[in-house]
């Protein structure tokens, strides 16, 4: 069984997969300082609540926290026996080569997406990723990241209204049912939700009038939901792109022989 791990700025998800069958989603924050044993702690808490016999033989982790990936290697090593794959060190594999500048270090979280987007879409997409930036990957139509934009996050905007205006509380994201709000909340909703429609409405017009030929245009993240009610945004809506991106990956490091 193989054990997908996909730790972002925010928050870190377990899923587990008996072959191409999805058995279950665990999520915790992230914390540099969470070590192996608190992993595990939590890991095994969880499967026994839910009543799953997890027998993991294989472990890939996509980190945008470079400082996790030391205790991650080490539970997985401890309590699974097995070396991890870990997306963007040179021995694992990817289904592509990223066309970006020499150097150019991108972010694990968005090569994964593009090879789960290309898996179950084909190439020529934008993936938009709301997460703690909010991402929007190119991908080629061989599949590979030819690039892309970042963006901050929604949570992120909210959360910085609050932290520099002593006046404004925090508010969570929703859609507001008109643009002009009559009280602080409603005024920073719309402003927060309004201004994502907009930016990405004017991200993927500029990306597709660049790019050159047509795209389409799949999103992901857990406020993806939020803004495909509103307007004609994305083509699709891919809940688990992430998760399905690393069992691609890992699928082509066990059939290249590289695990
Ligand atoms: N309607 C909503 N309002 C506020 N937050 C929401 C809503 N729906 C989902 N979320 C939040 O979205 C988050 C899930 O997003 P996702 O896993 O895509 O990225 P993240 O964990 O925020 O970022 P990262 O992957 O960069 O750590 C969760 O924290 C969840 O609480
Ligand atoms: C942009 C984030 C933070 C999104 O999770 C992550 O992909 C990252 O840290 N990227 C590194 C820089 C880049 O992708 O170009
Ligand atoms: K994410």
């Amino acid at each position: 069984m193989l054990l997908a791990i996909d730790c972002g700025n925010t928050n870190t998800v377990f899923s587990i997969w008996d072959g191409e069958k999805f058995l279950c989603t665990l999520r915790t924050s992230t914390h540099h300082a969470r070590t192996a044993d608190a992993y595990f702690t939590w890991y095994s808490t969880l499967v026994k609540h839910y009543g799953i016999e997890a027998d993991i033989t294989d472990v890939i982790i996509s980190s945008t926290v470079p400082r996790v990936v030391f205790n991650l290697r080490v539970f997985a090593d401890r309590f699974f026996g097995c070396r991890p794959l870990v997306v963007g060190k040179p021995e694992t594999l990817l289904p592509f080569k990223p066309r970006v500048d020499e150097g150019t270090q991108v972010g694990p979280d968005r090569l994964v997406n593009t090879a789960g987007a290309f898996d179950r879409h084909g190439g020529d997409l934008i993936v938009v990723d709301f997460g703690t930036a909010t991402t929007f990957d190119v991908v080629a139509h061989d599949g590979a990241y030819v690039g892309g934009v970042i963006a901050p996050g929604v949570n992120l905007s909210l959360e910085a209204l609050h932290l520099a205006a002593a006046a404004l509380p925090h508010v969570d994201i929703s859609k507001p049912q008109k643009v002009i709000g009559t009280n602080t909340v409603e005024c920073i909703q719309s402003g927060v939700f309004w201004g994502y429609v907009g930016l990405v409405r004017e991200i993927c017009s500029r990306i597709k009038g660049e790019y050159g030929a047509p795209m389409q245009v799949i999103s992901t993240g857990g406020l993806a939901p939020l803004f495909q009610q509103s307007a004609d945004l994305f083509d699709a809506f891919e809940e688990d792109l992430t998760m399905h991106g690393l069992t691609v990956i890992h699928r082509y490091n066990k059939e290249n022989g590289s695990v």
